[in-house]
């Protein structure tokens, strides 16, 4: 086994002031925990655990640790020692997690009040999903909903997160410890009912890389990757911790483990309020109840849990505190889990014996099987004595929502919502002990990094094809020499290799639309903000475009036998290079706003295809059309600037000749002025330094988009427009 220097040693391990403490400070606190790890209090946690290794780590394996640290390599202490380090390791992370359960949290209080959600209506009719809901989630209480598939259980977790669709509208009230409105981003976890991960990684991989990004600073990177195992532990992914996730060419793990891993995700920083959606499905019944266990665990230590479920088992019913049961987008019943069985009962449909209570009210409030139920009848499948095969779903609803609303137990949670609302408690806030920007700007570029070199069609196919399309190229215009005929020859060389090529750039959207999505979960999560996501990619991407602009340029530049000279062959591959991360960085802003991968791929390149044109290639920019096309189009298309840097660093002090040599030798300088229309007052300097500030402008096109979605009322808008448009109708 390798251990780490930090794991094992402190900066000062010969310290008078640590040797003279015998007693560890963090082991053996009682519980709940004294303010010690606490992280308001004054001396960090790091601090603490380094100075706890350095009381406890036996002199020996530290002087040899330290001596084979001097060496340069990681060493491996005796079996003994290594087992005690363990323990002290778990002891430390199980303390970690104590702590984030325990004494650092803030209790969440979420009540929601006459809440609707209905789709924007289109000709009138109004469609509701959700319908008058009032409730309320409690700390240290386990809520489950229930419901029939399309009930509108993950639209109401949707609504809490903030994260509904701009089809639809929400009225109501939802308060967090009595305080109306959207939480911020981050303040709350949410596992949606799709795993979004990146499927080039690890399980293990997928968690340690969260943990880097979220846990703070002041926890060590051993402590991080103890967390990390541990919290893999729990969901019992340990034995698939080494396969990737799986993507369109890798297969991964299987449905049940992904799910876990998100769960896991989540789980890693112990969040106040966590929301998750249907975290059992695809689990088989073990799984599903360790993960429940887990779940009620964290709820039982104060956190608020809300998670919808599907088919729980009766051990897995008999963890849920409180019970919301949806049906057509209504409340049937909400309260204490073991009283909905009385709830039924008093309205006349009591759960037959050795019957799974969940399986009952299920099958009690599902509408869609009803016109199914008399053929099941007459083909003698269904027992004839269950008192619901003989009335429709839809009227038993009616019956149950009726029962629900005159009951005791309808008031009592109408007065406690209320109650709830009237204590204001502590506003939602981030976390203040998070990861720092360059951590994270650190991490999420690693992480990014290994996934395009992991992802074959992210830059490697389009590494093969760049250097396929560079060689087609050079042997086109093999040596393409100096006379009359090469001057059409070069530029349009030139013109294949800073529009085609860059052309080509945009095969790699959809892998960036699989980042894109991994982004919008972690963002609005609160797991790092857009600004790091947009500097990590564009960090990690430029190895990989460096590469192509050199090889290509060195293929195609040296066939065809450009202008001669290391400093012309290094302004052309720059060129090319900014051209490519100008295409990456416009690919990048449009999927801010088509997040669907071939919608983006066709409107980027029509953009491009627009861009070309206007370039002056095609048609001098003298005699383009001047509204639209000579202004703004030809100075806001890329090509513009790649096209003129590239003619001028080629055609400038070149002379061309006829293969009479009566006819007089042409200068470059003419060429760029005369054929071409080049702008020479613009030096090629000036042109690739405006190329690399459209990456800058791109990428700050991509913020303000995604903070616009954010602060932006796309639904006002929406339901604005369609006002506008029944009117004119
Ligand atoms: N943005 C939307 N546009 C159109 N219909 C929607 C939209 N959001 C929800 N719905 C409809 O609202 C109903 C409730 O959907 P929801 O996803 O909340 O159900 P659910 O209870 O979570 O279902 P399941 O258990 O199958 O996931 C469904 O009929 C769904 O088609």
């Amino acid at each position: 086994m390798y251990i780490h220097k930090e794991d094992h040693m402190c900066d000062n391990p010969n310290s008078p002031a640590h040797l003279s403490t015998t007693t560890p400070s963090l082991v053996h606190l009682p519980l709940p925990l004294p303010c010690s790890l606490c992280h308001s209090h004054k001396q960090t946690y790091r601090q603490k655990h380094e100075s706890y290794h350095s009381h406890n780590a036996p002199t020996n394996a530290r002087e040899s640790l330290m001596m084979n640290e001097a060496n340069g390599s990681r060493v491996s202490l005796d079996a003994d020692h290594t087992l005690i380090d363990m323990r002290r390791e778990e002891e430390l992370v199980n303390q970690w997690f104590t702590a984030a359960e325990l004494s650092d949290i803030q209790p969440v209080k979420l009540t929601w009040r006459n809440l609707n959600v209905s789709l924007i209506p289109d000709r009138g009719e109004v469609h509701k999903i959700l319908d008058d809901l009032t409730g309320y989630a409690e700390p240290g209480r386990l809520l489950a909903i229930m419901g029939p598939s399309g009930s509108g259980k993950s639209t109401l977790l949707d609504a809490f997160a903030g994260r509904l669709a701009n089809s639809t509208v929400q009225t109501g009230d939802i308060y967090f410890n009595g305080h109306k409105g959207k939480a911020s981003l981050g303040t709350s976890a949410y596992v949606r009912q799709e795993d979004t991960l990146l499927g080039t990684l690890t399980v293990r991989e997928t968690i340690l890389y969260s943990a880097w990004l979220r846990l703070p600073d002041d926890i060590s990177n051993s402590m991080k990757r103890n967390i990390a195992e541990k919290t893999m532990r729990e969901m019992g992914l340990h034995h698939c911790a080494d396969e990737a996730i799986g993507n369109w060419h890798m297969r991964g793990v299987s449905g049940g483990e992904k799910r876990r891993v998100s769960i896991a995700l989540e789980l890693l920083v112990r969040p106040h309020l966590i929301y998750l959606d249907e975290p059992t499905s695809g689990l088989d019944s073990a799984s599903a109840f360790f993960v429940m266990c887990k779940l009620k665990k964290l709820a039982m230590c104060g956190h608020t849990v809300l998670a919808s479920i599907h088919q729980p088992s009766s051990e897995i019913f008999e963890l849920l505190d409180d019970l919301l049961l949806l049906a057509k987008g209504k409340t049937v019943y909400f309260g204490a889990a073991s009283g909905a069985q009385k709830c039924f009962s008093t309205a006349g449909f009591p759960c037959p014996a050795l019957r799974n209570p969940s399986d009952h009210f299920l099958r009690a409030i599902n509408s869609d099987f009803d016109t199914a139920k008399a053929t099941l009848k007459e083909e003698n499948l269904n027992p004839v004595d269950d008192p619901l095969n003989n009335i429709n779903a839809s009227e038993v609803i009616a019956i149950l929502e009726d029962a629900y609303q005159n009951s005791e137990v309808a008031s009592e949670a109408n007065g406690k919502v209320e109650e709830m609302i009237q204590q204001k408690g502590k506003v939602l806030e981030l976390r203040e002990n998070r990861a720092s920007f360059l951590t994270q700007l650190r991490v999420l570029t690693s992480r990014s990094f290994i996934n395009m070199s992991r992802d074959i069609g992210y830059y490697w196919m389009r590494v093969v094809v760049y250097f396929a399309v560079a060689l087609c190229l050079g042997t086109i215009y093999l040596n393409v020499g100096t006379t009359y005929e090469s001057i059409s020859a070069r530029a349009s060389c030139m013109f294949f290799a800073g529009a085609f090529l860059t052309f080509m750039s945009i095969g790699g959207f959809p892998s960036f639309t699989e980042d894109m999505k991994v982004f919008h979960h972690e963002r609005l999560n609160g797991h790092y903000g857009v600004a790091i996501f947009i500097l990590a990619n564009t960090l990690s991407s430029l190895p990989f475009l460096i590469l192509i602009a050199i090889l290509s340029s060195a293929v195609a530049y040296n066939m065809a036998g450009l202008h001669p000279g290391l400093d012309r062959f290094v302004y052309f591959a720059s060129c090319l290079l900014a051209s490519l991360m100008v295409v990456e960085s416009l690919m990048k802003a449009i999927a801010s706003v088509i997040p669907d991968f071939l919608m983006g791929i066709i409107l980027g390149a029509g953009i491009q295809g627009m861009f070309m044109l206007v370039c002056g290639f095609f048609r001098l920019l003298r005699n383009l059309p001047k509204p639209v096309w000579r202004y703004p189009m030809s100075y806001i298309s890329f090509h513009t600037y790649t096209i003129q840097g590239m003619f001028q660093n080629d055609f400038l002090g070149l002379d061309f000749q006829n293969q009479n040599p009566n006819l007089p030798r042409i200068q470059g300088e003419f060429i760029l002025t005369h054929t071409y229309g080049v702008d020479l007052g613009r030096s090629k300097t000036l042109n690739l330094v405006v190329l690399f500030g459209m990456v800058i402008a791109y990428s700050l096109l991509f913020f303000a988009m995604i903070k616009a979605r954010d602060n932006v009322s796309w639904k006002a808008l929406l339901r604005k427009l369609r006002n506008l448009r029944q009117k004119i109708k």
